[in-house]
């Protein structure tokens, strides 16, 4: 509320400025024309009046109340808890001041006002007076000054108008009187003004004029340096500002310019030099002493930025040095993690996964993502992508193998002996091994290491020894060419039969030149004209008959025709012209791998390039590691094998499956990386494969309504035989039943096994493997059949017959009884006898028995003996000792006997 007007007044209120008047007047307050003005005081003394004359009573005091309810527990003599309310009410109350009293108040702030405006007033009369006085003074003294300075004319009378004012305070009163001056006691010679001659007034004005100038000069300096410290404080401010906002300063602080003057100046001057010190030594925000200080400073900076302040912080000030954003080539292969993939971004994994999560894909650091999501999440981030195949490390790894290779030589010939059943591929296989390695060479055994190398008059000869086209398309699956020629057997007696007819197949697909060996000569029923012909239906025709194909009549029983059957396969290497580096690292495939007790890994493997030495590095499918021990198929150490030549190593942390490529590696950096992708690669095929399955069969479930499946879980001793059993399920599949095997491995039965087959209704088969102890309790809890096997085809058939509901009663083995073997005693006149536990069962004296060793079939047969204390007993129970001798075969503390009885079963596939 300003003074106002009587007329402003009434326009405000809406009324006639007549009527304010009186309203003025009836308030009290004295009459007013209608451009007086009316103060403050008098317009609120007016609205009070008008108030109380409207009968309007101002509230005197005004109560505030408030309330408010809680609940509280406690607990009460009897100890028991209960809920009681609790009321809290506040009351606040307000008094208004008394107008009278407010009326009293203000004419005491008006008398006081007008009081302090004469007090004012008098104050100024006062100052002038004294002001007047001074300068008389001044006047005075200049008088005497000029004429005490160089005039000749003394002091006259002139000072006598000058007199002395003071002031007197007589009873309160103040007056000021003026008295003549008092003749000073001291005559003061008055000066007269020289009279200036024109040279002197000349220099004088010269002077003057210099002195303007310096002046002018002096004052401009002040007034540029002035402004220029203040523009540069206020650019400062500016900057330091800048700091708390996204923009960037543009400023520079420059070392040759003064700052502002003052403490200002002096302290951004300090605090400048200090951050050019600090920027020097690369210590204003990295220093680890000032980390913990410099998270306070930012903490303080968000916070002052959230409360809007910015340039008030004139002693925090920083200069953040730009730094040139890296933009990456990132390489990404087909499959990628994250954390990969954020440490080629050079950023941390979190932030790779935070934007995943924004793109809407939810992913771990160990987590893998595709090319296509990798691409763009590293578009996103500002780098470029850089999509590479993932077979590039290990095409680079297999070049490095290649450069390395030299001295290219002629190689043996790696053949494969394919045929129908029971045609003679094993003993023509073995024939020759008989006929062709020489007796010392073999140390009295031959080990089964899947491959075996013979010398002939024409050269070396290596046969892959695991027989059978399941073996040989096992291997080409995975897309290893191991065979160079491939000798199909035919027994004379019974011609071409459907897996002869598979093997030709199976070798033309693969390119591979076939040699016959028409089998079984020795026999009365041989008819091997009847082979040739049944031959050329499917366009192998021998040389004889015009065609391309060596055939070689043989027996495997005899040994006839056998040179000559190795002269074929010399002369057809030859015309192959088969070869290979000698020198450099060496690569070839597994031919077979198992797992052997106290040995590790056993992995077979068959050389096609370069020597393989003992210390090498070698990967082999998803595993690597270094060659400790290289053995030869007789059981000798060896320091390497060239090509062509198969030979067993240790070393590999695992086994690697039959058929997978290895190699020579020098960076073992590189070997992780492949192996590594290897395995993600194949756990992403089994997961397609399992996920196909499912989809598959709900098609299946859909569409058919009735078909079944026969769920296996199969283990077997080899990896070779486990191949070949695969794909002869595989094959078995028909539209109403499908064979489904949830899972395969090479090994005991163990507890493992059991429970999945128990979990997915499966057949749990062995072949050539026992469960363990656990598995078997396990089975036997579950009531679960576990079927082993020796012979594949007996496996075969029995899966077949089971499919097609042709369960007819089957003779098979049942388990009567197990012994460990704790102890050999050897005597000259028993030979080796075992001192054993019965653990399981019956072992008795005329049922068949199988060794065991590492829960693997190691020999079948019979029992030479069975005695209990120095007596020949027919049986032993369960928990007692007994001495066993098995006949043919030497057992090991260790082995396990197991006595078994053929018998008759209703078939429940
Ligand atoms: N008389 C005679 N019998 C032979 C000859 N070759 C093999 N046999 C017999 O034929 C049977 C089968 O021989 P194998 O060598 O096991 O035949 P396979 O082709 O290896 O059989 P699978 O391993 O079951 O495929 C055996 O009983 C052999 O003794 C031969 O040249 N003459």
């Amino acid at each position: 509320m300003a003074d106002k007007t009587v007329k402003e007044l009434a326009d405000m209120v809406g009324k006639t400025a007549s009527a304010v008047k009186q309203q003025l007047v009836d308030a009290g307050l004295p009459a007013r024309a209608e451009d007086d003005l009316v103060t403050e005081l008098e317009q609120e003394k007016l609205v009070t009046y008008l108030k109380q004359s409207h009968g309007q009573q101002e509230k005197r005091r005004i109560s505030l109340k408030s309330k408010t309810t809680s609940t509280a527990r406690v607990t009460g003599s009897s100890g028991k808890s209960k809920s009681v309310n609790v009321e809290v009410r506040k009351k606040k109350v307000f008094e208004k001041p008394d107008p009278e009293k407010m009326a009293e108040e203000l004419a005491a702030r008006e008398q006081a006002m007008i009081e302090s405006q004469e007090r004012a007033a008098k104050d100024a009369e006062e100052r002038a007076a004294t002001k007047k006085k001074s300068e008389e003074r001044q006047a005075a003294t200049l008088a005497a000054m000029r004429a005490s300075l160089g005039s000749s004319k003394k002091s006259d009378d002139k000072n006598d108008d000058i007199s002395t004012s003071v002031v007197v305070k007589k009873g309160g009163k103040t007056t000021v009187e003026v008295k003549p001056k008092e003749q000073p006691k001291k005559k003061v010679a008055a000066t007269k003004p020289k009279v200036e001659t024109a040279a002197e007034r000349k220099a004088r004005e010269a002077r003057e004029k210099e002195e303007a100038r310096l002046r002018e000069i002096e004052t401009e300096t002040r007034r540029t340096q002035a402004e220029e410290a203040q523009k540069r404080t206020l650019e400062q401010m500016r900057k330091m500002a800048g700091q708390y906002t996204d923009r960037e300063p543009v400023a520079e602080v420059r070392k040759d310019e003064p700052l502002a003057e003052g403490l200002v100046g002096d302290a951004l001057e300090e605090s400048f030099e200090k951050e050019r010190r600090e920027i020097k030594r690369g210590t204003s925000t990295t220093s680890a002493r000032g980390r913990g200080r410099r998270k306070n400073q930012d903490e303080r900076e968000i916070k002052n930025r959230k409360n809007g302040l910015r340039s008030t912080q004139a002693s925090q000030h920083k200069f953040e040095k730009p730094v040139e954003k890296i933009v990456y080539d990132v390489e990404i292969s087909e499959h990628i993690t994250v954390a990969d993939l954020a440490q080629r971004m050079a950023v941390k994994a979190r932030e790779v996964t935070k934007l995943l999560m924004k793109m809407g894909e939810m992913a771990r650091e160990s987590d893998t993502i595709d090319q296509a999501t990798a691409s763009l999440l590293v578009e996103e981030m500002g780098h470029n992508p850089v999509p590479v195949s993932d077979t590039k490390v290990e095409d680079d790894l297999q070049d490095a193998v290649n450069e390395r290779s030299s001295n290219v030589q002629t190689r043996p010939p790696v053949v494969t002996i394919m045929g129908h059943v029971d045609h003679g591929k094993t003993s023509l296989l073995d024939k020759i091994r008989e006929t062709k390695v020489a007796t010392g060479e073999a140390g009295g055994i031959t080990q089964h290491i899947g491959a075996y190398h013979v010398k002939t008059e024409r050269g070396v000869i290596t046969f892959l020894d695991t027989p059978g086209h399941a073996a040989f398309s096992a291997m080409r699956s995975r897309g290893a060419q191991a065979t160079d020629i491939v000798v199909l057997v035919v027994a004379a007696d019974d011609g071409m039969m459907p897996q002869t007819v598979e093997a030709i197949d199976h070798a033309r697909a693969a390119g591979t030149p076939i040699i016959v060996a028409i089998n079984k000569m020795d026999k009365p029923g041989a008819d091997p004209d009847r082979v040739l012909n049944e031959l050329t239906t499917k366009e192998v025709v021998s040389e004889a008959w015009g065609g391309d194909t060596p055939m070689a009549r043989i027996s495997a029983k005899t040994g006839e025709g056998i040179d000559e059957l190795l002269e074929f396969i010399s002369l057809q290497a030859e015309l192959m012209e088969l070869e290979a580096p000698l020198d450099g690292a060496a690569q070839g495939v597994v031919i077979e791998s198992r797992l052997e007790k106290g040995r590790g890994p056993v992995v077979s493997v068959l050389v096609k390039k370069g020597t393989l030495k003992q210390g090498d590095l070698v990967l082999a499918g998803e595993h690597y590691g270094k060659v400790r021990a290289l053995t030869d198929e007789h059981g000798k150490r060896v320091q390497s094998a060239g090509p062509s030549i198969p030979v067993e190593i240790l070393g590999l942390p695992e086994t690697p499956a039959a058929g997978s490529e290895f190699l020579v590696v020098t960076d073992e950096k590189k070997a992780r990386e492949v192996a590594d992708f290897r395995t993600n690669r194949e756990r992403e095929r089994q997961l397609e494969r399992q996920n196909a399955m499912r989809l598959e069969s709900m098609f299946d479930q859909m569409e058919q309504g009735n078909v079944s499946f026969l769920n296996i879980v199969l283990k077997t001793d080899v990896r070779g035989s486990l191949e070949a059993l695969l794909a002869a399920l595989n094959e078995l599949s028909t539209d109403e039943v499908k064979v489904r095997v949830i899972s395969s491995g090479v090994g005991p039965i163990s507890e493992s096994d059991v429970t999945l087959a128990e979990s997915s209704e499966a057949v749990l088969l062995g072949f050539n493997v026992r469960a363990d102890a656990t598995a078997r309790r396990k089975a036997d809890a579950a009531n679960m059949d576990i079927r082993y096997y020796s012979v594949i085809y007996g496996l075969i058939d029995d899966v077949k017959a089971a499919m097609s509901g042709m369960l007819a009663p089957e003779h098979r083995e049942k388990i009567l009884g197990v012994a460990d073997v704790r102890e050999v005693f050897r005597s000259s006149k028993f030979g080796a006898a075992a001192g054993c536990m019965v653990v399981e069962g019956t072992i008795y004296r005329n049922k068949p028995i199988r060794v065991l060793r590492d829960d693997q079939v190691i020999f079948t047969g019979q029992l030479q003996s069975l005695r209990r204390y120095k007596e020949d007993v027919n049986e032993v129970r369960t928990g007692m000792e007994c001495g066993l001798a098995v006949r043919g075969y030497d057992v090991e503390a260790g082995d396990k006997i197991e006595v078994f009885e053929i018998q008759e079963f209703a078939r429940t596939i």
